[in-house]
């Protein structure tokens, strides 16, 4: 009683004496009885140190491995790897109570408002999603089937004009799937399949969201944020203004445009002509737009690069895959049920998630449990992905890449190796009402990518094998770091007879 009532008192007065504050959140504060190494327990700093240098993965893995499932990583955040918490940190609870997102890392960017993404009020998100969902929905997916594989013709097109030698497959998925969100978004390809270039709009998108963890890290210190935002260069801010002019000149182009198009942009126009909508002006479609492009396009290449790669290590499992893709046709639908080729996807999914790390959410008011732990309102959690992905105590020989647990028969055979694989661990589009929103086009861009490309090509690993990429060493700031995969690509040849 002593105790708590000294707590109670001195407890305001803590932020003038540091030393004071530290023994407080070490050894009296309501995480101290949590498990983690002191330093990151003491200090935010080793935490943001290991995120800067994209080492965080590793680094969040590397504590699981030591500490457990639950581990304190800052004063006041704590990682779970129990697949439990991926329930109890991102569905709702009873009475509407949401762990939101901290708004560290989710804060809108300078000069927009918050689209999707970034939105952390749940109902100003849920306003949004519902204004979204129907660009996304069944319906929209199956009018966008033809427009995804015209682009992944065009890019066979492309690939068979470099066929019989090296190529490093990761910028092709990129123009692929940049050209493809382009499109489904605005009605408007960037061209890049058809440059072989990246447009210059996309250099600008892949260092905004390296652009999110600078920003993100320095919010912590609010002295440090008003520096870092004085000092961001003229030349910056310049590009930042370009990127959303040319959103913008998009978005104007598009509502300009008569007649129906599949497209996302298309449906929310739609809606807005009909006096339905929720009369976003340019810019707030563009933050949203945005938001869209760069979460729709490095994922799914990234994806598709991951799978390739992993495949070329193992001669059997490419063999089983390229067996099953061309024993029958290659629409969207077929697709759906060839059991190899979506365990393929599945296993890449996991071993190289494209999100590695989920940035935190906060416990609501009045506190909230995860995996059993009781904890205070205001607490971050957070959920690393690839080391959640990668926990032996969830998937058998946990580090290598096994298609054959996600086989149906792995989850009903006692004698399979995986049987007892927590398969529910990996969820690399996240669950819950802030789960992805484009889960089923990128699973159809995925599926259609993935057979066109082993139908049409034989390939195999670069003779140098020491150019294949490792993941597990990908640094990662928001996404996985992007490496250069060369694999020896050959037109398929057909056998007479
Ligand atoms: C393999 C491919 C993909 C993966 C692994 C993936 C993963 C994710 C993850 C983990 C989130 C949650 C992010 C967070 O809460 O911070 C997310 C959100 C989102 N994704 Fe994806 N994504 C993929 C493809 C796509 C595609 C193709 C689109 C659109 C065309 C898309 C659009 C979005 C949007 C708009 C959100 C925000 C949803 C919300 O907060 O309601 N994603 N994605």
């Amino acid at each position: 009683a002593l105790l708590t009532i000294t707590t109670q008192h001195l407890t305001p007065c803590l932020p003038q004496y540091p030393l004071l504050q530290t023994i407080y959140t070490l050894h009296f504060g309501p995480l101290s009885h949590l498990s983690g190494p002191r330093l990151w327990a003491a200090t935010r700093l080793p935490f943001l140190l290991s995120l800067m240098r994209g080492r965080i993965t590793h680094d969040l893995a590397a504590l699981h491995r030591r500490h457990g499932p639950i581990v304190r990583i800052t004063p006041d955040e704590v990682s779970f790897t129990d697949p439990s918490a991926w329930s109890d940190i991102l569905q709702p609870k009873p009475g509407g109570r949401h762990f939101t997102k901290h708004p560290s890392w989710y804060g809108p960017l300078p000069g927009l408002p918050p689209g999707l993404v970034l939105a952390t009020s749940p109902d100003q998100h849920a306003a949004m999603r519902r204004y979204l969902s129907p660009a996304f929905s069944a319906r929209a997916l199956r009018a966008q089937e033809p427009v995804i594989r015209a682009y992944v013709d065009l890019l066979l097109t492309r690939l068979r004009g470099l066929a019989g030698a090296e190529v490093d497959v990761v910028p092709w998925f990129n123009y692929l799937t940049f050209d493809i969100v382009g499109d489904l978004g605005f009605g408007r390809s960037f061209g890049c399949l058809e440059s072989s270039a990246y447009h210059a709009w996309i250099a600008l998108i892949l260092d905004t969201s390296k652009a999110i963890v600078f920003v993100g890290s320095a919010r912590f210190y609010p002295y440090l944020f008003a520096a870092l935002m004085w000092l961001v260069p003229e030349k910056a801010l310049k590009a930042q203004r370009e990127h959303t002019q040319y959103v913008v000149d998009c978005i104007e182009r598009r509502l300009g445009m008569e007649g129906e198009r599949p497209d996302m942009l298309g449906q929310v126009v739609g809606k807005e002509k009909k006096g339905k909508g929720k009369g976003l002006d340019v810019l707030g479609l563009s933050s949203l737009f945005q938001e869209v492009v760069i979460a729709g396009s490095e994922t799914t290449a990234m994806a598709l690069s991951a799978a390739v790669s992993l495949l070329v290590q193992d001669e059997e499992k490419m063999g089983v895959l390229v067996r099953e893709v061309r024993g029958g046709e290659i629409t969207a639908d077929a697709t759906r049920e060839l059991p190899y080729l979506n365990a393929v996807l599945q296993e890449t999914l996991r071993v190289a998630p494209p999100f590695p790390w989920l940035p935190s959410r906060v416990v609501p008011e009045g506190g909230g449990t995860v995996c059993g732990v009781w904890l205070p309102g205001g607490t971050a959690v957070s959920i690393p992905i690839a080391a959640m992905h990668k926990s032996p105590a969830s998937f058998h020989d946990s580090e290598g890449f096994h298609p054959e647990r996600w086989l149906p028969e792995a989850a009903t055979d006692p004698e399979s190796p995986f049987y007892n694989d927590k398969r529910n661990a990996s969820q690399p589009f996240i669950l819950g009402p802030r789960q992805c929103i484009g889960i089923n086009t990128a699973w159809m861009e995925m599926r259609l990518t993935m057979a066109k490309v082993l139908w049409t090509f034989d390939i195999a690993a670069p003779s140098d094998k020491s150019k294949l990429v490792k993941f597990d060493m990908l640094r990662s700031l928001m996404l996985l770091e992007k490496k250069p995969i060369p694999v020896m690509l050959k037109l398929r040849e057909f056998k007479n007879g």
